[in-house]
């Protein structure tokens, strides 16, 4: 039995089994919930997240004068609110109903009783529909035109003003964050949110260019200019013509490499291997590292021009860590695209949601979606709980700390994974991140290292002195 999916309940108490369960509860009756321990949180929440009802304790930390009810009725009218209370008192009735809320009710509380007060609470505002202030139709607007963008956190709302505001002009732009924190992502919806959109977003990753081949294959090359040219072929620079050319991992780029680049920018033309003619190209350039490229240019293995050139405006993406519960909106939006389709999976326990949100997440949002795909492949009942997920996360939830694998309870994979886990980052330490000298000694390319660090959410950058 479910309700409309979409209704988003925010639930404030102070008692962690209350808050649990019925987040639990309301969940399997078809809402979105999210639970909080205290007023502030809450009303930390209610500024950055659109909800359809709050559900609200009266003594709880930062609610003893009912700040929460006060700023609740006063800035999100439009929102019910429910008190659900352990320790009533004839004052605070009368100030909650004072203040306009819509049901008062006592612990313990019967679900059945709870469900229907929700329910009217939430179909009593869909016959008013809210008022739209310009505050609440602002960050509205804009999630509305980047649903690729999940996320409502005041980090991704400052992120989408600013990508609302440089899409349209043709300005080159360097986006750095840690690895897996959804640089393409964002570099993705700049571009379709440009006059480019209908031409390529081509995207160049600077990790899988040999350096020998670096001007065939961004400028082309014509038949018989060099062996094992058989065919003309067009560069990856032409094919953006109009468009955009998103340069993935720029910091990995050799200096050679950034010369020959810096050249076609600033001349925006080029010229394939073997031709004597110039190609002239129209491409806004959008780059992308994990290296702090300011450093880089000090110790002078990035071209500082070039840095310039390609960085005129600077976007730093933030660490999934400190997107409070945007981690939890990314999990809800990944299971039902990433279930399998016969999984009867459709959420996550109280507990599982609490550790999410108490990891420290190395490889951000990817590492998220890894986790979530294989938690809804191992799960055979309806809901993820804490046993389909890898071992570092029950890991820091069993003890806070890191402990090694219990190998007697492992599964094959579990071990396989940690092992090769311990492997990179050991190399990474021995060669302090330095990227080639680990891929040499493991037998792997540079393009084959930097994959599986991206699996591991690791980063060389952690390891350089
Ligand atoms: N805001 C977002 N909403 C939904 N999915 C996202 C978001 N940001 C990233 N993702 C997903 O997370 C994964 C990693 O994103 P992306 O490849 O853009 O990260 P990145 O920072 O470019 O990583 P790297 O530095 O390792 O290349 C992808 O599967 C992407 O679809």
């Amino acid at each position: 039995m479910t309700n409309s999916p979409q209704h988003r309940i925010l639930i404030a108490d102070d008692e962690p089994l209350y808050l649990r369960t019925t987040g639990e509860l309301l969940r399997k009756s078809g809402y979105d919930c999210v639970c909080v321990p205290n007023a502030q949180q809450a009303l930390e929440a209610l500024q950055t997240q659109p909800f359809d009802l709050i559900l609200s304790d009266l003594n709880m930390p930062g609610n003893f004068k009912l700040e929460l009810l006060r700023a609740g009725r006063s800035n999100w009218s439009h929102i019910p609110l429910i008190v659900v209370t352990g320790v009533p008192s004839i004052p605070s009735a009368i100030e909650s109903i004072r203040l306009g809320i819509t049901d008062y009710l006592l612990k313990p509380v019967k679900f059945e009783d709870l469900l229907s007060s929700v329910r009217r609470a939430i179909s009593s505002t869909e016959k008013t529909p809210p008022p739209a202030t310009t505050e609440d139709r602002g960050p509205l607007n804009l999630s509305d035109r980047y649903p690729e963008i999940i996320g409502n956190s005041a980090p991704v709302m400052e992120l989408l003003e600013i990508i609302d505001r440089l899409a349209e002009s043709d300005a080159n732009v360097l986006i750095t964050g840690e690895s897996g924190t959804g640089k393409e992502v964002v570099a993705r919806a700049i571009h379709q949110h440009s006059h480019r959109k209908k031409h390529n977003f081509q995207v160049i990753d600077c990790t899988a260019i040999p350096e020998s081949l670096f001007e065939s294959v961004l400028y082309g090359h014509v038949k018989g200019s060099f062996t094992g040219a058989v065919k003309d072929q067009a560069g990856l620079l032409s094919l953006c013509h109009q468009g955009t050319a998103f340069f993935d991992e720029l910091g990995e780029l050799p200096l050679t490499s950034q010369a020959k680049l810096l050249r076609a920018i600033q001349e925006s033309k080029f010229t394939p291997v073997g031709k004597n003619s110039q190609i002239e190209v129209d491409t806004r350039f959008i780059s992308a590292t994990n290296r702090d490229l300011e450093t880089e240019v000090k110790e002078g293995r990035f071209r500082q021009d070039l840095f310039y050139r390609l960085g005129v405006i600077h976007i730093e993406l933030p660490p999934l860590r400190e997107r409070g519960t945007d981690i939890l909106q990314l999990a809800e939006h990944f299971l039902p695209e990433l279930k399998p389709v016969k999984s009867p999976v459709n959420g996550f326990s109280a507990e599982t949601l609490e550790c999410f949100q108490q990891y420290r997440w190395p490889g951000n949002i990817r590492e998220l979606r890894n986790v979530i795909e294989r938690a809804a492949t191992l799960s055979r009942t309806d809901c993820i709980e804490l046993n389909d997920l890898p071992e570092q996360l029950r890991r820091q939830e069993i003890n806070g700390e890191a402990s090694s694998l219990d190998l007697q309870t492992a599964s094959r994979n579990e071990a396989v994974e940690t092992a090769e886990h311990s492997y990179l980052a050991s190399l990474l330490e021995k060669y302090a991140g330095n990227i080639s000298q680990a891929a040499q000694q493991a037998g792997l390319s540079r393009q084959g290292m930097h994959k599986l660090l991206k699996k591991h959410g690791l980063s060389a950058n952690d390891y350089r002195n």
